[in-house]
């Protein structure tokens, strides 16, 4: 799934076939060296400073760095090509460097911050909706879920046969989004408020830094019946929208800005995935989550792939 992800969003965004199934790349290890990197730091202030954590370090360090001089050497190539009159893909890449190219002039400063922009796209666009599909996949063997799906009359036999209904379950974007109110790829987020406010009766000082879980909301029977059951039917366009405590891609001016992209392409590859093959989970996996920065599937969601047309 980090696969598929990584080669989707270097494509449409940045116009580079990574070419990763047929060459080894350390793309998604960086990408999770990075997050780990984030994560530890979060939880610990002093982490950086304890010396049993260089050899750490170090390499998250080289992460980023890999990170960062792929991304200038793609919007190097990128800016020659468009200086020379080539065709270039109308991508972000291009519109990234058009925009940059409007302002009066460009110093260092710039530069790092549109590479700070290039990284910060690459890591949030490649893990949360990979994770996103590991544990979409993961509930398609549960059995709570076969249930459901028999409600609405598919004749859903072996994991997963292609009825029009289970299809449309997918395009209507309702497994997905039911995926992400029980596994927000991305658990949480904060602000800092800039003055004195009052939620819900509490006094809370101006400077505090507030921390929203949707993982936590996402799972109280307060908000959601039943909470723990999957049921893609409380995204269904005639129930009742959830208020204010469901936001897998946080909300306000400052949330995902690839939400969009995000839902699109999930749906496209998980359409194409299960138009071709069946899934079936290796058995004496756990349906338990591990929290590395963004939230994945403890034990990878190992699966037999078979083709569909071998079965014919
Ligand atoms: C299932 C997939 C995804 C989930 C669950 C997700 C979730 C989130 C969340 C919770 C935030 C934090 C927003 C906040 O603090 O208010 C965020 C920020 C962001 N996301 Fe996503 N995201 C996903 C996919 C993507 C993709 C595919 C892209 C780009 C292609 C992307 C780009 C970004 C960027 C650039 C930000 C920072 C926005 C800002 O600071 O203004 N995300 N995402």
């Amino acid at each position: 799934m980090n696969v598929c992800c990584l080669l989707d969003n270097s494509q449409v965004a940045f116009g580079v076939d990574l070419d990763l199934l047929k060459t080894s790349t350390p793309f998604p290890k960086a990408i999770e060296t990075c997050l780990k990197g984030m994560v530890y730091s979060i939880e610990d202030i002093f982490f950086q400073f304890n010396p049993k954590n260089r050899p750490f370090i170090k390499e998250v360090r080289e992460a980023c760095r890999l990170l960062r001089t792929t991304g200038a050497q793609w919007i190097h190539e990128r800016k020659t090509a468009m200086e020379n009159g080539d065709d270039v893909p109308k991508d972000i890449l291009t519109q990234i460097i058009k925009s940059a190219g409007q302002e009066d002039s460009m110093t260092k400063e710039d530069e790092e911050f549109m590479l700070d922009n290039f990284v910060t796209f690459f890591i949030a666009g490649q893990e949360t909706t990979a994770n996103q599909l590991a544990f979409c996949i993961m509930e398609l063997q549960n059995k709570t879920f076969t249930i459901n799906l028999i409600k609405y009359g598919s004749a859903f036999q072996d994991c997963c046969s292609l009825t029009y209904t289970f299809i449309h379950l997918f395009t209507s974007l309702q497994v997905l989004k039911e995926t992400l109110r029980i596994y927000p790829t991305a658990p949480g987020t904060s602000r800092e408020l800039p003055e004195d406010m009052v939620i819900s009766g509490i006094h809370i000082p101006g400077g505090c830094i507030c921390i929203f879980s949707s993982y936590a909301t996402g799972r109280m029977e307060k908000f959601f019946k039943d909470p723990l059951t999957f049921d893609p039917d409380r995204f269904h366009p005639d129930a009742p929208k959830p208020y204010y405590c469901y936001y897998p891609f946080s909300l306000g001016p400052r949330s995902c800005l690839g939400q969009n992209f995000a839902q699109m392409e999930a749906k496209v590859v998980m359409a194409k995935l299960l138009q071709r093959f069946d899934f079936t989970l290796v058995p004496g996996q756990t349906f338990d989550i591990l929290d590395t920065g963004t939230l994945r599937p403890k034990s990878g969601v190992v699966c037999t792939v078979s083709h569909r047309n071998d079965k014919k």
